[in-house]
């Protein structure tokens, strides 16, 4: 049984033996077994180089970790919380590759230089952004559309640096030929993949991602594709395999934090958290605690920051909602501790 069955199969597919490191394909009456690669894309605000340590450590399953972008200030600077999030001590996973967001070549040559001297040989472009105040600007989703810029930018970076280039993109801002129309440009460069999550800018989050044009995608492009939308359960992966056995890198963000199981589960072929992932969660969510009770001046700033993790947290327990609700009540850090206390005890079925 393989991966690569009519739409319909899937629950054959769900029972075979097939682990999900491996995806099954045929190729001219030959199967193939391809491995695949779980890849945790960036959300700005969340996974900082603490939250990345710790999911390492307590969870694990993902091969490659993206930093959210950096955005230089005037004068060429890189904020600091941007260069710390970067630094080599204080990262402890396998591999991660930082991100830039710019329209801009001299910007993004000065960033390669940077992270180069820090020992890293990628750079990852960020044209995905779908926030107004960013694409208005011609960044991120907004600079899709500008083939002949993008051209111009890669054209001079390719001949000026030898970092390898990777780029993470939607499908447009305005509408879903944008990409197609880019495509033929990409290939006329040496990229390491392409991260392509199918919605256009101007949808945000809302809506459905657009599968028919990620495969004419795979089709239009000489360069690794990796899916990155929606992949929330080892169910909705498998449904995706299915659809793209070709595809061998499959990138989760808002999953993530919403399931830190998820890479694992995928891996084992599981449907359910592991038993005891309550301990788990549990003591993730302590040493995260730390790690920003130790680093923010506060515990307003404290609260805040766990706080915000509670919107996708929340979705773990049995009611997302109220769990949601008494987090953004707490009111101090003692509150805030009582309160994780009970729902990690009330809302675990
Ligand atoms: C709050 C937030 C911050 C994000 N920050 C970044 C970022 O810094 N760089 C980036 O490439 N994508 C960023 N993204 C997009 C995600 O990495 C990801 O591409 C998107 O959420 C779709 O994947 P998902 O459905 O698996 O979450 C952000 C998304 C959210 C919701």
């Amino acid at each position: 049984m393989c991966c690569c069955l009519p739409h319909g199969e899937l629950s054959d597919t769900l029972c075979s033996s097939v682990v999900n490191f491996s995806a099954l394909y045929i190729f001219e009456g030959n199967i193939f077994k391809m491995k695949i690669k779980i890849l945790s894309t960036p959300l700005q605000g969340f996974t900082d180089f603490r939250f990345r340590n710790n999911f390492d450590r307590f969870f694990g399953g993902i091969d490659t970790y993206y930093a959210p972008y950096i955005r230089l200030q005037n004068d060429f600077l890189i904020k600091s919380s941007q260069q710390r999030d970067v630094l080599p001590e204080n990262n402890k996973v396998k591999e991660l590759i930082p991100q830039i967001m710019t329209n801009n070549a001299e910007e993004f040559l000065f960033t390669a230089k940077h992270v180069q001297q820090l020992g890293y040989n990628e750079l990852n472009w960020n044209l995905g952004c779908p926030y107004p105040m960013v694409t208005k600007r011609a960044l991120g989703s907004g600079l899709i559309k500008e083939k002949n810029r993008i051209d111009e930018i890669l054209k001079r970076i390719s001949s000026e640096s030898d970092i390898n280039i990777s780029i993470k993109l939607r499908l447009g801002y305005e509408n879903n030929r944008e990409i197609l129309d880019l495509l033929p440009i990409l290939n006329r460069y040496k990229l390491t993949n392409l991260i392509i999550h199918p919605r256009i800018g101007k949808q945000l989050y809302k809506g459905t991602v657009d599968l028919d044009t990620f495969r004419q995608c795979t089709e239009d492009t000489d360069h690794e594709i990796c899916y990155n939308g929606d992949i929330d359960s080892t169910e909705k992966f498998l449904i995706l395999q299915e659809k793209f056995p070709n595809v061998s890198q499959w990138a989760i963000g808002r999953g993530l934090i919403a399931n830190p199981f998820l890479p694992a589960m995928i891996r084992n072929n599981d449907f359910n958290k592991p038993e005891n992932w309550i301990e788990t969660f549990d003591r993730f969510h302590d040493a995260l605690f730390r790690e920003y009770a130790e680093s923010l001046s506060g515990s307003t700033h404290i609260l805040l920051k766990m706080k915000s993790y509670w919107e996708y947290f929340s979705q773990i327990f049995s009611n997302p909602h109220k769990v949601h609700k008494g987090i953004r009540k707490a009111k101090n850090v003692n509150t805030y501790h009582e309160t994780v206390k009970s729902i990690c005890r009330d809302y675990i079925d």
